[in-house]
């Protein structure tokens, strides 16, 4: 068998343009775009004295205070795959206040699959970190005082309080995690990440773990584009996942890899159909409020349960103006003659108004808010500006964000930031009240998983 070589992937983050709630339906479809902030994960062999074996694995997050976890794992009898169990980390943290369950869930699958591939070979053990830009938290970073500054910066904070701004950091991480396990125990003829089966599998497996650690609710849009990155996605059958035995019971093992391998997973991925026209760019603002994605899924799926016929005809609407948005998209990425129109950008405004009518139409009738009036009014004066086409409540809606399209010059950004800074929110405003807008440092990104140079984490010292 050939040494381990240290490995390291990355995955983008998301932002959902249009389908929210829609999507955890599979007649619908989410418009999604991945951003170019990225999580990584990079593995490496752990050194051992000759002739002693260990069965451990630390995982490390050394941005963030306290984030170290360690685990043992050992095989099941019983086709129950690899268990995986967090050890004591040696301070006086406590196991249950340190866990991380999207770590623990990930780790799980990804060795149960590499059992399934290499059922007579020990997993050997290994170190691994992650590494996350700036972006996915809105605490102000410090670099590292090494000579070389590196690209990651410091938050100085435990994970606990760092502040995500939205960006998916759950999904991007497991699906970096699984990618780079994967990668790092597998010899390619197994599985290889650069072919479009490695992806599927890849796929299916950080969303069975990502859906098991994040309780089931989630459509997997997010997932889909850490993988494939912008896409137009229909979601898998919510059963498949149902049929599942738990981790480290029997059959566990042959039944996840039949379910990541077999014709049985129905997620459907259009890249094509989603482009970002020459000459735009996505912008996301981050609002610093804050909404609770459940409790808004919940009370929708309550409305459309109560009021199937009106929310039917909304959602129809909706699912007919989405497709024509990723339509009107593609369109103008593919024309040549955008440049010679007065205002190429017309009918593209005019299907963006459109669907937030009807968002808000969906927002009055379930009493969810879902485009609420303070960010009705944020949208109406950030399309005002020169330059701005128009934009949207993304994913959930609510208080968190908005994603603008906006045309790809320096001045209009600049402009957008100077006119956000002296933005006031209506003091007459009943209410939750957004806080002060800022505009989150990403744009648009149409690639999805990718391998990385282990240049790059220079100063975050290998197994440090
Ligand atoms: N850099 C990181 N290192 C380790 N774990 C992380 C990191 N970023 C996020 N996580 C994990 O993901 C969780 C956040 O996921 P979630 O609440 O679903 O937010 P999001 O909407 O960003 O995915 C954190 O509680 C933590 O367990
Ligand atoms: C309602 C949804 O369709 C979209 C939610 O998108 P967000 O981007 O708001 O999600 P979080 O970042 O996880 O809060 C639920 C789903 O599809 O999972």
């Amino acid at each position: 068998m050939e040494p381990l070589k240290p490995t390291s992937v990355s995955c983008p983050a998301k932002v959902l343009v249009a389908g929210g709630y829609l999507v955890l339906d599979r007649n619908y479809t989410g418009l999604v775009f991945g951003l170019d902030a990225r999580i990584h994960t990079v593995v490496e062999p752990i050194s051992t004295k000759a002739g002693v074996t260990i069965s451990e694995i630390v995982v490390k997050s050394p941005q963030f205070q306290e984030a170290i976890w360690e685990y043992g794992y050992r095989s099941q009898g019983q086709d129950a795959g690899i268990s995986v169990t967090q050890l004591s980390v040696g301070h006086e943290q406590s196991i249950s206040a340190s866990k991380n369950p999207f770590i623990e869930t990930a780790l799980t699958y990804a060795l149960t699959y590499i059992w399934t591939l290499l059922p007579n070979q020990r997993i050997a053990s290994s170190s691994i970190r992650i590494l996350a830009d700036q972006a996915y938290y809105s605490n102000p970073g410090t670099s590292t005082n090494d000579s070389k500054p590196s690209h990651f910066l410091n938050f100085n904070v435990s994970l606990r309080d760092a502040h995500k701004t939205g960006l998916g950091s759950s999904a991007a991480l497991v699906t970096s995690f699984t990618a780079a396990v994967l990668s790092f125990y597998l010899p390619t003829e197994k599985w290889d990440l650069k072919t479009q089966e490695g992806l599927r599998i890849l796929h299916n497996l950080a969303q069975a773990s990502h859906s098991h650690a994040q309780g089931k609710v989630g459509s997997g849009f997010d997932i889909a584009s850490a993988v494939y990155g912008s896409c137009l996605y229909t979601r898998f059958s919510p059963a498949l996942l149902n049929a599942l035995p738990a981790p480290g019971t029997p059959g566990f093992a042959t039944a996840l890899q039949t379910l990541v391998e077999g014709p049985s997973w129905d997620t459907q991925i259009q890249k094509a159909a989603i482009k970002m026209p020459r000459g735009l760019r996505l912008v996301m603002c981050d609002v610093d409020c804050g909404s609770e994605t459940p409790g808004m899924v919940k009370q929708v799926l309550k409305w459309r349960a109560d009021n199937p016929e009106e929310a039917d005809k909304i959602w129809d609407d909706l699912q007919k103006g989405n497709e024509a948005l990723a339509k009107e998209l593609t369109r103008l990425a593919c024309t040549n003659d955008n440049e010679s129109a007065a205002d190429p950008y017309t009918q593209l405004r005019t299907l963006i108004n459109t669907n937030r009518t009807l968002i808000r139409q969906m927002s009055l009738a379930s009493r969810v808010p879902i485009e609420p009036p303070q960010q009705t009014k944020l949208l109406d004066y950030c399309s005002t500006i020169d330059g701005i086409i128009g934009g949207v409540v993304p994913g959930a809606g609510g208080y968190d964000a908005i994603v603008l399209f906006v045309e790809d010059r320096d001045e209009v950004l600049e402009w957008l930031k100077q006119s956000l800074k002296s933005y006031k929110v209506d003091d007459a405003e009943e209410g939750l009240k957004i806080g002060k807008v800022g505009v989150i440092g990403v744009r648009e990104e149409m690639e999805g998983v990718r391998t990385e140079e282990l240049a790059l984490y220079e100063g975050w010292g290998a197994g440090q």
